[in-house]
């Protein structure tokens, strides 16, 4: 049988959003990185799933997967990415995703710009999380990063090139982090600009990390490096983030659909 699927992107972090909002698919990990793959699969930097809202006041219930079939507790850009099918299906102009970080309130600008509420960083150690108490400003590593939660775990190198690109995977497997992390190496290019490049946890390095935008404005605000509303410039565009006096952080950006189209689950490994 064959399911209907949709191919979306938030700056070139690109998504298969697969809908179980009117019955249940069968997605192990086996399956979701075989249908992630680039070359053997629709290709995907995440495989996202809808499900009907259990939490009040929530339109949809999304989930968010890695290529390596793993399950990542947020997406910046794949959030937009579903905010905008909602309005489009509802004409909802302030969608609310419930996700497992939390309820994230979206809402549709008049520019056609997508804002989430990616809710309150968490900078406890435990939350992160790192693997033994410690200041999670400054990370006992070569580099010195600053560590924080934006519902999944990241770690924020600031940078003058990005040279170190290529030890994100090294990084993400370090073991100060218990869950892995998202490895960002951030440029600061003014009071209110940085340049950012993420190698994210279960992916490698993408065009463009939203909650990584979100975690390294805040780790770049707490170090005073930079103002608490900032551009920050990725591979596939910019994302302004602004970490409000509510302690919220919003994320502003765009959301594309590239093409709809059907696979044959059946096809993949179970
Ligand atoms: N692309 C994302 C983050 C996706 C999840 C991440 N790889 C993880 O495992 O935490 C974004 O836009 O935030």
């Amino acid at each position: 049988m064959l399911t209907s699927f949709r191919k979306m992107h938030g700056l070139g972090n690109d998504f298969v959003i697969l809908d179980e909002r009117d019955g249940h698919l069968s997605l192990t990990s086996a399956r979701i990185a075989a249908l992630a793959h680039r070359r053997r699969g629709i290709g995907c930097d995440q495989l996202v799933t809808l499900r009907p809202a259990c939490a009040e006041g929530a339109d949809v219930f999304v989930r968010f997967f890695n290529p390596d079939g793993s399950e990542a507790g947020a997406c910046g850009n794949a959030s937009r990415c579903v905010a905008d099918l909602i309005w489009r299906e509802t004409g909802n102009r302030t969608p609310v995703l419930q996700t497992r970080a939390g309820r994230l309130p979206a809402q549709i600008e008049k520019n056609g710009l997508i804002t989430v509420d990616m809710g309150e960083p968490r900078l406890n150690w435990q939350d992160v999380p790192l693997a033994a108490e410690m200041d999670t400003l400054h990370l006992p590593l070569e580099g010195d990063p600053a560590a924080a939660s934006m519902g999944n775990p990241h770690a924020t190198f600031f940078v003058e090139d990005f040279v170190h690109l290529s030890q994100g995977h090294a990084l993400e497997h370090d073991p100060l982090f218990p869950e892995r992390a998202n490895i960002g190496f951030a440029r600061i290019d003014g009071p209110a600009r940085m340049r950012l490049k993420v190698h994210e946890r279960g992916a490698g390095v993408t065009e463009a990390c939203g909650s990584g935008a979100c975690a390294a404005v805040v780790n770049a605000a707490r170090r005073g490096l930079v103002e608490r509303v900032c551009e920050v410039e990725l591979d596939g565009g910019i994302l302004r983030i602004e970490w409000a006096d509510n302690n919220h952080v919003f994320m502003t950006g765009s959301a594309t659909t590239a093409f709809e189209g059907t696979v044959d689950l059946a096809a993949y490994p179970e």
